[in-house]
């Protein structure tokens, strides 16, 4: 039985770590990536890297349950020099390590900003968890917005079926619209659907397989990025 929930524990799910560090500069924006096994999580962290680390000071804490295996896929893609990723083995359910016991997550996020951002120079961290179902969200104590991946292949009910990564997250990417022909999911349907269960909260549709598929999510990350920096003084 999971006692995790917000009656039991409340301040697991309203802490939020300060937006300075220590020496009083601004820390990194730090970004989580939920979903279901298999979804895109990889892809869409590689992607994105592939976007940004031209403009932006990145850095990836991947989470896998018993091996490194999400790292040594970005690794091996060189989407960033190897000082800025991170594997955290959670041993565990994946949902575990990024909301009830943050610590391994929290000392890997902490570890790559004093290595990299002593002058708050590091802009962003990407925090992948490990693939899970849809109960799953990131404690507020570890991260300042959160991004569910789901795909198309998975059944287009998913949006309908809800749960808090679809209904809560604050991006949620609906991927792999490339294979919607071939698996017989409707499209359309899945906005409807993800739309009458987050309301205002965006939804993009992305195939990371097409040149440029990413950019709905670069947009986003963009736009967080310019809240962050305009809401926490340098
Ligand atoms: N056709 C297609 N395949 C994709 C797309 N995005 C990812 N994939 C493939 O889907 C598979 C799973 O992608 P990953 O990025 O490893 O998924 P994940 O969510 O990180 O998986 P776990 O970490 O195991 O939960 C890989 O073979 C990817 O190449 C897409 O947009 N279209």
């Amino acid at each position: 039985m999971h006692l995790d929930h917000d009656h039991t524990y409340p301040e697991r799910h309203t802490y939020s770590t300060p937006a300075n560090r220590p020496d009083g500069t601004r820390r990194a924006l730090r970004i989580g990536l939920g979903g279901p096994v298999g979804s895109g999580k990889t892809a869409t962290v590689a992607a994105l890297c592939r976007a940004l680390r031209d403009k932006l000071s990145i850095a990836v804490v991947t989470n896998d349950i018993y091996t490194r295996e999400d790292a040594e896929f970005l690794l091996r893609n060189a989407v960033l020099p190897p000082e800025r990723i991170t594997a955290v083995e959670t041993g565990a359910c994946p949902h575990t390590a990024i909301r009830d016991d943050i610590s391994a997550n929290l000392e890997a996020v902490e570890d790559l900003e004093d290595a990299l951002g002593p002058l708050g120079g590091l802009d962003i961290v990407l925090i992948e968890s490990g693939g899970d179902n849809l109960t799953a969200t990131f404690s507020k104590g570890l991260v300042d917005a959160q991004v569910f991946v789901i795909d198309v292949a998975g059944g287009d009910d998913i949006p309908r079926k809800g749960g808090p990564g679809v209904t809560t997250s604050d991006l949620l990417v609906i991927n792999k619209t490339d294979l919607a022909p071939y698996v017989g999911s409707d499209l359309a349907a899945m906005g409807r659907d993800a739309k009458v269960q987050r309301g205002d909260l965006p939804v993009v549709f992305t195939s990371l397989v097409t040149e440029g598929g990413i950019a709905p999510v670069v947009d986003w990350i963009h736009s967080q990025l310019a809240a962050w920096t305009a809401a926490v003084p340098a």
